[in-house]
């Protein structure tokens, strides 16, 4: 809402044109419809929402109580189309702590638009997510990270932005949040320090870097020219997802913790016959799923945990 209280969104009015624009984008009531068909079924309302990475989806065989959803059972979800992506949403507690999980996610170069990739994140706050984990398969850019690295993302740069191609691009729905939402806070920094410590209690403390992400379009793996510029960009680890998820769940004012297991180390030499694969990557997640299970476990721990101590202060 603007200052003086009024929607910084023209009003259409008119139903049909909403009813319109269904077919073209998800409406709030559209999602709501969503949420509504799960909340029916899961008897508790999750507050850390996670998304699974290519090959990260063992992380969500540690939730307890499980109750889950294949993605062609829930209305007006699409379907994940990738090996390594299992396609199903996963109710239960982690920790002790309820949670909603995307044990597969969908990508613009399945042929979703942006807006389409990032609906769960939209569905999870309507279900009552206060914090979203985002993991993601990435390739490692900066010359420090090795194979099997984890890089937590202290920021991103939404290189498909760049060229207006972004989830929230359209007509505004004020309940979810502002036509202009800031993304200079998009990761949360006290999360981003705590990461660390839990890092080192699992084991994973040497090989933890700090990074900036970006996500591109896929489905092909970056040239040597293409990688060249992003490292000068600033680029630490490159994608295919993870930043309109990010963008989307900061729109709902979604506290946001993301990550990327580094898979392949990107090549940036023309004298380098080395080739990024599929293949590799799955097998890189299935390499750190203990570790990085427990990780996880730790994160949503210190949420529950930190906002226990922010409830019992109000
Ligand atoms: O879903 P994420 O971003 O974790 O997966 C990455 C990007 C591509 O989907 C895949 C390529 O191997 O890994
Ligand atoms: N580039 C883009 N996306 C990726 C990569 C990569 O090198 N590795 C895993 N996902």
């Amino acid at each position: 809402m603007s200052s003086d209280g009024k929607s910084s969104q023209k009003s259409f009015g008119n139903k049909p044109f909403i009813l319109f624009l269904c077919f073209f984008r998800y409406t709030y009531e559209c999602l709501v419809d969503t949420a509504k068909y799960l909340s029916d079924k899961v008897p508790f309302k999750p507050k850390v929402g996670i998304i699974c990475g290519s090959g990260l989806g063992s992380l969500a065989d540690a939730i307890e109580n499980r109750i889950e959803f294949p993605y062609e059972k829930i209305p007006n979800f699409p379907l994940s189309t990738v090996e390594g992506h299992v396609g199903q949403l996963v109710f239960g507690y982690l920790s002790n702590v309820p949670v909603v999980c995307m044990q597969g996610r969908f990508h613009y170069y399945e042929g979703y638009p942006l807006w389409k990739c990032a609906m769960p994140v939209r569905v999870m706050k309507l279900l009552g997510i206060t914090h979203l984990i985002a993991s993601n398969a990435a390739g490692g850019l900066n010359k420090d990270y090795k194979v099997g690295d984890i890089m937590i993302v202290k920021d991103h740069i939404n290189l498909m932005g760049f060229a207006g191609n972004n989830p929230l691009q359209g007509p505004n729905d004020d309940r979810f949040g502002p036509r202009f939402p800031p993304m200079n806070r998009a990761y949360d920094k006290e999360l981003i320090e705590k990461a660390k410590v839990i890092a080192k209690e699992v084991g994973l403390g040497d090989i933890v870097h700090e990074g900036v992400y970006t996500c591109l379009g896929g489905p092909n793996f970056e040239t040597v020219a293409e990688l060249r510029m992003l490292g000068m960009l600033g680029v630490d680890a490159v994608g295919m997802s993870t930043v309109h998820e990010v963008i989307t769940a900061r729109h709902s004012n979604i506290t946001v913790f993301a990550f990327s297991l580094i898979t392949n180390l990107c090549v940036t030499e023309y004298h380098k016959n080395d080739e990024a694969n599929h293949d590799e990557v799955i097998d890189v997640g299935k390499m750190r799923q203990k570790e990085l299970t427990k990780f996880v476990q730790g994160v949503v721990k210190y949420v529950a945990d930190e906002n226990k101590l922010v409830s019992k202060m109000l």
